[in-house]
């Protein structure tokens, strides 16, 4: 276990790159948090190394994991029981970014339920556990998930079929899927948007939805101006604490 000093707050930019890296849970403690790793491994972050019995830890994780629910949607691990109307997304957490306890999933999931009907084309950049691409196919969509990390492309493919989907999932970025989308969805991180934003307009035809997450709310700026110039028109925004979602639409 690798342990930070802060909270959940405080720590919140470092937690996608501890689930890049491999932190199966993150757990907040007084005054630190806690990330579990099945193995040390080099770490760019201030922190110690603290060893722990295996079984301790994994055990209390599972037991403390509860199912998440987004707009029309309850994301659960397969030993989870939900009696819910909410539509069951089934992933076994751990194993890439996206399992629905983070903010910004919650709020892409959101933002996708509103948008999507059945038949939208919808391309999910940056796909991680494939968790935006199986929501979208689960509401009708002919859904794309594409990753520059080769390694979590079998583990969205599995996790789909869990969920007796078939989103096509694809190792690359933006030109790895043929186009046009109706609507891209896209939890990434503000930097990465603001240096997508001059190709964005090149995955729609005419008009589309864009809905991009993965942005702190200090740096909303820098997306919102980026993509004003791209001609894309602000049709709603979300925020969950200090993290933001942005839903554009691709003028015609
Ligand atoms: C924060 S996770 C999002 C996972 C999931 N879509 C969700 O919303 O929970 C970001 C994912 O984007 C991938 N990624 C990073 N840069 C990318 C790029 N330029 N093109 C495509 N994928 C990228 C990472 O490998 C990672 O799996």
């Amino acid at each position: 276990m690798f342990r930070l000093k802060g909270d959940f707050q405080t720590l919140d930019t470092y937690s996608p790159l501890l689930f890049d890296l491999g932190a199966r849970g993150l757990e907040e403690r007084p005054g630190e948090v806690w990330a579990y790793f099945p193995q040390r491994i080099e770490l760019p972050l201030p922190g110690e190394w603290v060893e722990l019995p295996d079984t301790d830890w994994l055990e209390a994780w599972r037991r403390d994991l509860k199912p998440v629910v987004a707009g029309p949607f309850v994301v659960v691990a397969p030993w989870h029981s939900w009696t819910g109307q909410e539509k069951r997304i089934v992933l076994e957490p751990g194993m890439a970014f996206g399992t629905g306890h983070h903010e910004t999933t919650r709020m892409a999931l959101e933002a996708l339920a509103q948008r999507v009907e059945p038949e939208t084309r919808v391309l999910d950049l940056g796909t991680g556990s494939g968790i935006l691409a199986i929501a979208a196919a689960m509401l009708g969509a002919e859904a794309v998930g594409v990753d520059v990390d080769p390694a979590v492309i079998p583990l969205a493919r599995a996790n789909a079929a869990a969920n007796r989907v078939n989103p096509q999932f694809l190792t690359g970025s933006l030109g790895a899927a043929e186009g046009p989308f109706d609507l891209v969805v896209a939890n990434l991180y503000a930097e990465l948007h603001v240096h997508l934003a001059p190709q964005y307009p090149s995955a729609f035809g005419l008009c589309g939805v864009l809905i991009l997450t993965g942005i702190l709310l200090q740096r909303e700026g820098l997306v919102r101006e980026a993509l004003e110039a791209q001609g894309f028109g602000l049709l709603e925004r979300r925020q969950e604490g200090e993290w933001i979602c942005l839903t554009y639409a691709k003028k015609g």
